[in-house]
């Protein structure tokens, strides 16, 4: 993004006049009636991510706001298109995109309230509720929809009661994880919702995170977009006090039992959340806590939406003072009474420690974090510290009192287990993921195939990669007595070859490819000689009996041969639709993989350069690199004597 049309903390973006002293709502080109809105809701003064990307908005810009946790992002984007809906009131005029279904209720509140004297009509579009009523909602023409994208895309796919082909904005709440491909992957969906929005739109993505997707935002958003980020030496809020625990792993539990014992013990309106990595996890830490007579709640993508929801609640008017929950109440979720957070776990990714820890210390208020980091863990708090650019402070605790309660907490911990287990959580949880499936229009055991298969596919790109690197090794020890074959092919032979082929020597020709009639070529290198290729081998496909010429004329070898297959981008064969490429690069693979060499290795399509890429193919994995046949000029193949 250029600089031209970005924002920083204090610039007061889109109206520079704002900037060195403190403008009010007014000031920002908001209606009397908003301004109005705010004052009744307690909002005296914009924060600066509203005081920035607030304008920019009204003057009809694309806008990307990236500002810290519990900053006011949510209403830096309410608010002006309440305003701009006042002035032309249809529906559908507006789409919120969200990533959680109790993140889209939350905003839908905040649509609600701040827009009360437009007598606002919202609908929220979420997984886990009734789909019925939701598509009779859509089909009365709310001004705001609030969706998550895998239940909007079943309705879009499934009705044509409703239309968003006339929304004039679309806004991506937490924009960042809707692109990325986490454990729950939107892509598809978007793709979906994105077909259907009109292309003449507003767009406006915010996150506390959206640095990382920023080239990919930039794409959704091209109408003079404004990039608002908030200038801070530190990524966290500076009201966060951010605490490290070293603890064994196994007595953890007996940590966690300890520190919110303390801390119900020193202060009386008390209210904690503790993040585990998994659903089995927090439901066992749910139970375990109330063994030990803690009010706690969990919230996991395991629980029934109507108990998610209620447990939400029950957390949130102070009946239950511990929410334990998964990923799923990281990102957005506004509990201003939350005073620490607990990460039972070492988040993997420092993007999720930002958003945990921002479950506290909002809107100007302290907050406490606490990472419970085990041995295994270091590297990640160091992954952390680089991000937020921020150094944890470690936590000291009462050793011998944790020691005391020890036992009893593993005890206890193992009952719950135990009864968990008998209750079939593991399985329940499967089958939740079935329903979930079909729900979705896919077959579960069609899913299930493809992630063994994209598993199996992984683990051969793993097996291959430890085989370039062996082969690389080899060549290293003794280049002299080492070879890259290399093979490329192109449906035109004048383009691969020159001509048609003849290639003298043991090896006549060679066939791999589909069953379509497709020129292969091969050659044969040899990184120590001074003049390259020694050997070219061309064919037409359906030459099987050829293939073994090949494979017979050039084994056994007294070198290890290195196999480099390349498929050309600007080849024939790469103009041929996708599948048939990749049926080239499979089949070429197989036949690779079947060589009687002693060091057969295939490399995928590479994805620059011709056929002639072949020849520069081993560029990369080996040296010197092949400069003298960039090509592969007719008649100079040469065959080589093994
Ligand atoms: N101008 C303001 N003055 C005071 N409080 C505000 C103002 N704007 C928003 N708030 C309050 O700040 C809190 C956090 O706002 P919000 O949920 O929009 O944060 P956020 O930046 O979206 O955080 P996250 O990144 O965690 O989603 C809310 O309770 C909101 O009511």
């Amino acid at each position: 993004m250029s600089s031209a049309c970005a924002g920083k903390q204090g610039s007061h973006g889109a109206r520079p006049e704002l900037a060195g002293r403190m403008a009010g709502f007014a000031e920002l080109g908001l209606s009397s009636w908003l301004v109005e809105q705010c004052r009744q809701l307690g909002l005296k003064q914009p924060t600066p991510v509203q005081l920035g990307c607030i304008p920019a908005i009204l003057e009809g810009r694309d806008c990307l706001g990236c500002a810290k946790t519990g900053s006011g992002k949510t209403a830096a984007f309410v608010l002006p298109i309440l305003q701009k809906l006042s002035e032309d009131p249809y529906g559908i005029f507006c789409l919120v995109l969200t990533p959680t279904r109790e993140l889209a209720y939350q905003i839908a509140e905040q649509f609600r309230v701040l827009g009360k004297p437009l007598g606002l009509k919202d609908c929220i579009i979420v997984g886990g509720m009734d789909m019925v009523a939701q598509a009779l909602e859509l089909s009365r023409k709310p001004h705001v929809v609030i969706a998550t994208p895998g239940r909007l895309a079943d309705h879009l796919r499934s009705s044509n009661t409703f239309s968003i082909k006339k929304i004039r904005f679309l806004v991506m709440d937490e924009a960042d994880r809707l692109l990325e491909q986490g454990c729950t992957d939107f892509t598809v969906d978007l793709e979906a919702i994105l077909a259907a929005v009109p292309t003449r739109r507003q767009t406006l993505l915010f996150s506390a995170t959206l640095t990382d997707t920023l080239k990919e935002l930039q794409g959704l958003a091209t109408n003079q977009p404004f990039f608002w980020e908030a200038q801070a030496p530190v990524r966290t809020v500076e009201q966060l006090d951010q605490r490290y625990l070293l603890v064994p792993e196994k007595v953890k539990d007996a940590y966690l039992v300890h520190l919110i014992q303390n801390f119900q013990d020193e202060h009386e309106d008390w209210s904690i959340i503790i993040f585990t990595n998994t659903c089995k996890t927090c439901q066992i830490l749910c139970m375990m806590l109330r063994k030990f007579n803690f009010p706690t709640v969990a919230l996991h993508s395991m629980m029934k939406q109507k108990e998610r929801f209620a447990a939400l609640a029950k957390f949130k008017s102070s009946i239950y003072r511990i929410l334990i929950a998964t990923d799923v109440a990281s990102r957005g979720l506004d509990i201003p009474t939350v005073q620490v957070v607990i990460n039972h776990n070492t988040p993997g990714l420092p993007k999720i420690y930002i958003h945990r820890v921002g479950r506290t210390a909002r809107a100007g208020r302290q907050g406490q974090a606490i990472t419970l980091v085990t041995q295994y863990d270091i590297h990640l708090v160091h992954a952390i510290e680089e991000q937020i650019k921020k150094q944890l402070e470690e936590l000291s605790v009462e050793e011998a009192k944790v020691l005391q309660i020890l036992t009893q907490v593993n005890v206890v911990r193992r009952e719950c287990e135990i009864k968990l287990e008998a209750a079939n959580f593991d399985e329940k949880k499967e089958i939740n993921k079935r329903k979930q499936l079909i729900l979705e229009g896919k077959d579960p055991d069609l899913e299930a195939k493809r992630k063994a298969e994209l598993a199996k596919i992984k683990q051969k790109n793993r097996r291959f990669k430890e085989k370039v690197e062996q082969a690389l090794q080899r060549q290293k020890a003794s280049p002299e007595r080492h070879m890259v074959m290399c093979l490329a092919w192109d449906s035109s032979p004048e383009r691969t070859v020159g001509g048609p082929l003849h290639s003298p020597g043991p090896a006549q020709s060679l066939s791999v490819g589909p069953k379509t009639p497709m020129l292969c070529t091969a050659q044969l290198f040899h990184p120590a000689a001074p003049s390259w290729p020694l050997l070219r081998a061309s064919a037409k496909h359906q030459a099987t009996e050829k293939e073994r010429t090949l494979t017979t004329s050039l084994g056994p070898t007294p070198y290890t041969v290195t196999l480099v297959t390349s498929v050309g981008r600007a080849g024939g064969c790469y103009r041929a639709p996708e599948q048939r490429h990749v049926a080239c690069q499979e089949s070429l693979n197989k036949w690779v993989s079947q060589l009687p060499w002693s060091d057969s290795v295939a490399v995928g399509a590479r994805e620059e350069g011709s056929a002639t890429g072949a020849s520069q193919a081993p560029q990369d994995i080996m040296s010197p690199p092949p400069t003298t046949h960039s090509s592969f000029p007719s008649g100079q193949a040469q065959s080589f004597e093994l």
